[in-house]
């Protein structure tokens, strides 16, 4: 039998989709007909079959989260000066329901978002204010896109009527010695650690969904535990040998000046860097230990690149004992199906930073290794978006009953 290079569990529309030239399938009819069918379809477009939950593209279609239409929730943004939080900024110029009534920042307090960045200039936004001076009563969440030491302290004095979501590092380690231990503080609010829940959507949905405080993930850790989390949960993978080389985009590191950031710095070369000691090496331990239910260590090396924004993670596993390539690609292929942003391409196609910048997906592929029982597996994202700001808003938008989708319908930027 001629082997596949799709998913088994995948059908194709055949009815909307025609074969052009043998080789590619183009969209006959693009009518809404499709994009509000809740049905998960695979599709062959221009040589690349991905697993795509098709339908989700509209309010009433979306596959994750309740409609409740017409409540308006009122926004606040912490660190709206920075790269995460003008990012929320702009994903939330699409959303519906979502209001911005509230933004702060330190060095740039009582200036306008617009002349901080033009791109934003159009809209309709409060001035930024220090966090001393915000009336938390005008909000009904907030993100809290702060560098991580600054938040424990300043989440824990908010009304706890607020819906919180945490894009820093300071509620994702369970264990507030690990915390102590990897980012050389003491951790200023062990009791609301006990309360925050770890946002990684697709996998903890239903934890979120209930939450008033999510530890959003970090960047890395993102592109790493989405395809790891599943193949260990299945036993696909042995939980030794886990080796994880990582790529980030500048963006990753923040807005403020740092030498280590200077164009001079980043262009023409990479550099790898927290070789060992990286801080996300406790954060992506700790969900795939919950996942394969037994003590998991990797070797994670992250490296910084001379693009703005965009994260690469290549990982080298060792398969299970009688587990071959195909066995990881239909695992992945049925647990991410359902899944709007996870996006499992095509066998043997390559994913590219390119094709994820500036939207909420991460592109997953994994490959037979030479040396045989080896498979690698590469995952991108966006590491402002899914990294960040898209991750955090699909986790208000679970948290607040609302399709999850909302604010988050953008394409990749190309070129
Ligand atoms: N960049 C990325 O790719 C990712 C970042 N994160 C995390 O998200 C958080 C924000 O990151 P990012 O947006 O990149 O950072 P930036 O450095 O770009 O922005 C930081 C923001 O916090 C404000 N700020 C700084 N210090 C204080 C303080 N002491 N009190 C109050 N406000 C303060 C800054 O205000 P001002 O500019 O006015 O001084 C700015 O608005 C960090 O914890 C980061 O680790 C998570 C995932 C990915
Ligand atoms: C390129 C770069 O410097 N990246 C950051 C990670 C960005 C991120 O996800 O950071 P948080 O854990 O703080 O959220 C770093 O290596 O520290």
């Amino acid at each position: 039998m001629m082997e596949s290079s799709t998913c088994n569990s995948a059908n194709l529309v055949s009815n909307i989709f025609a074969k052009d030239g043998g080789t590619s399938w183009k969209l006959r009819s693009y009518s809404s007909f499709y994009w509000k069918q809740s049905v998960k379809s695979s599709i062959r477009f221009e040589g690349i079959r991905a697993s795509v939950a098709a339908s989700p593209r509209t309010l009433e279609s979306s596959k994750h989260g309740m409609q409740k239409a017409g409540e308006v929730v009122r926004v606040g943004v912490l660190g709206a000066s920075g790269y995460t939080g003008s990012e929320i900024v702009r994903l939330l110029a699409t959303h519906p329901y979502f209001k911005i009534t509230l933004m702060t920042a330190d060095r740039k307090a009582g200036q306008s978002l617009g002349s901080v960045f033009p791109h934003l200039i159009t809209q309709d936004l409060p001035d930024m204010i220090a966090i001393k001076d915000a009336d938390f009563s005008k909000v009904d969440a907030v993100f809290c896109c702060l560098p991580h030491g600054t938040t424990q302290e300043i989440i824990a004095s908010l009304p706890t009527t607020l819906k919180v979501v945490d894009l820093s590092a300071d509620f994702r380690l369970r264990d507030t010695t690990q915390y102590e231990e990897w980012y050389n503080q003491p951790h200023r609010a062990p009791d609301l650690q006990k309360e925050a829940i770890y946002g990684l959507t697709e996998i903890l949905r239903e934890n979120i969904r209930n939450a008033r405080v999510v530890a959003n993930p970090g960047c890395y850790p993102t592109s790493v535990q989405l395809p790891l989390i599943p193949l260990l949960e299945a036993g696909l993978i042995q939980t030794r040998n886990i080796i994880i080389d990582s790529k980030s985009g500048v963006s990753g590191a923040g807005r403020g000046a740092k030498e280590a950031s200077l164009y001079t710095e980043i262009a023409e070369g990479i550099n790898s860097y927290g070789i060992t000691r990286h801080r996300h090496v406790p954060e992506i331990e700790q969900g795939l230990s919950d996942a394969s239910k037994s003590k998991v260590t990797v070797s994670f090396t992250p490296h910084l690149m001379p693009m703005s924004r965009g994260m690469q993670s290549t990982i080298y596993v060792e398969m299970a004992s009688g587990v071959n390539i195909e066995d990881l690609y239909q695992h992945l292929c049925s647990r991410y199906e359902d899944e709007e942003f996870v996006i499992l391409l095509q066998k043997k196609a390559v994913p590219h930073t390119r094709n994820v910048r500036g939207s909420n997906y991460c592109f997953m592929n994994v490959f037979e290794d030479r040396i045989p029982g080896r498979a690698i597996i590469i995952s991108v994202i966006d590491n402002l978006v899914k990294g960040a700001s898209g991750q955090a808003l699909q986790n208000l938008n679970l948290m607040m009953g609302y399709p999850e989708n909302l604010g988050l319908l953008h394409q990749a930027l190309f070129p």
